[in-house]
């Protein structure tokens, strides 16, 4: 059950409420999502007429052709040996300076500047949870893998939303047409509701498409963060969003995933609707950030 209560803080003319599980959990911390992004249309619309739309379907077209099975197995193992380089959280997060997301339709900002607004606005609402402001600074870092030091890879093994592999491509997933041209599309042992998975088997013992999610959860794991397990969760599956925004795929997940989905769709929304033109000053928020990087990471870390 989930119990309403008034907040005295006055945003504008709406009184603030939030959303509390009787757990304790806070499902909704009082962020009041924008109706529109900084392009003038909703959020995720993926067909509506944009500057950016043509350019974000046509990623699509590609990530979906050349996500496979086999391609996933290949990246994992290669990026699971963390031997490309060497650096810090913060090194990591000044790389992403350079680099724009050409899957995203609300933003054409420099990555760093997503990273902040993210933790920002989680750290607004849930002073209290630094873990959470960390995941916010930290989710997206593994786009480091399009920089030239970790091969360069392409957009589409980087970026967008993710899926599975090795079992049947939801509709539900953004611009699906595309799955038809990807050879397991066709092959028989993977284009079954359960493939070769099987009922809660567990979100763990899934193949995701490859990009910057399951590479920073592999960094993040492997180099033995001290970050809570619903923290890994949100950065190893914060673009499925066939999951946790369509709830589909809900028969591949086991209790535990069941209980961390909450805390992924809390930091979805600041994640999403964070999105904007207003920029954070870096030099002002750092020393905060450092001293949670600190609390959580080692000061070097292999990638
Ligand atoms: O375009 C966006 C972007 O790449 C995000 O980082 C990712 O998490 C989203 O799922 C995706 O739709
Ligand atoms: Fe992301
Ligand atoms: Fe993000």
């Amino acid at each position: 059950m989930t119990i309403l209560i008034d907040q005295p803080e006055l945003v504008g003319e709406e009184e603030k409420k939030v959303l509390v599980e009787e757990n304790g959990l806070v499902l909704d911390g009082g962020f009041l999502a924008p109706e529109t992004n900084s392009f003038g249309q909703t959020f995720r619309a993926y067909d509506a007429e944009s500057q950016r739309q043509a350019g974000v379907e046509n990623f699509y077209r590609i990530n979906h052709i050349s996500q496979t099975y086999d391609f996933v197995q290949r990246m994992r193992e290669d990026y699971g040996k963390l031997d490309k380089v060497e650096m810090s959280i913060w090194d990591c997060c000044e790389l992403l300076n350079d680099v724009v997301d050409e899957s995203d339709p609300d933003l054409d900002e420099p990555q760093i500047e997503h990273l902040l607004q993210t933790a920002e606005a989680i750290r607004k609402d849930y002073p209290n949870e630094d873990w959470l402001h960390l995941t916010g600074l930290i989710h997206d870092l593994g786009k480091v893998l399009l920089h030239p030091s970790f091969g360069e890879l392409r957009q589409w093994a980087v970026v967008g939303d993710t899926y599975p592999l090795g079992c049947a491509f939801d509709e539900s997933i953004v611009h699906h047409k595309y799955f038809k041209e990807n050879p397991d599309y066709h092959n028989p042992a993977y284009n079954t509701k359960y493939g070769v998975y099987s009922e809660g088997c567990g979100l763990n013992n899934v193949l995701m498409s490859w990009g910057h999610d399951d590479y920073m959860y592999l960094v993040a794991k492997e180099n033995g963060t001290t970050l809570p397990s619903a923290s890994l969760f949100i950065i190893r599956y914060h673009s499925f969003y066939s999951l946790h925004k369509s709830g589909s795929y809900k028969h591949l997940m086991n209790e535990e995933d069941a209980e961390n989905l909450k805390w992924l769709q809390i930091f979805n929304k600041y994640d999403l609707y964070s999105k904007s033109k207003v920029r954070i000053d870096v030099e002002k928020v750092k020393p905060y950030y450092l001293a949670l990087i600190e609390k959580y990471f080692p000061a070097k870390l292999r990638w």
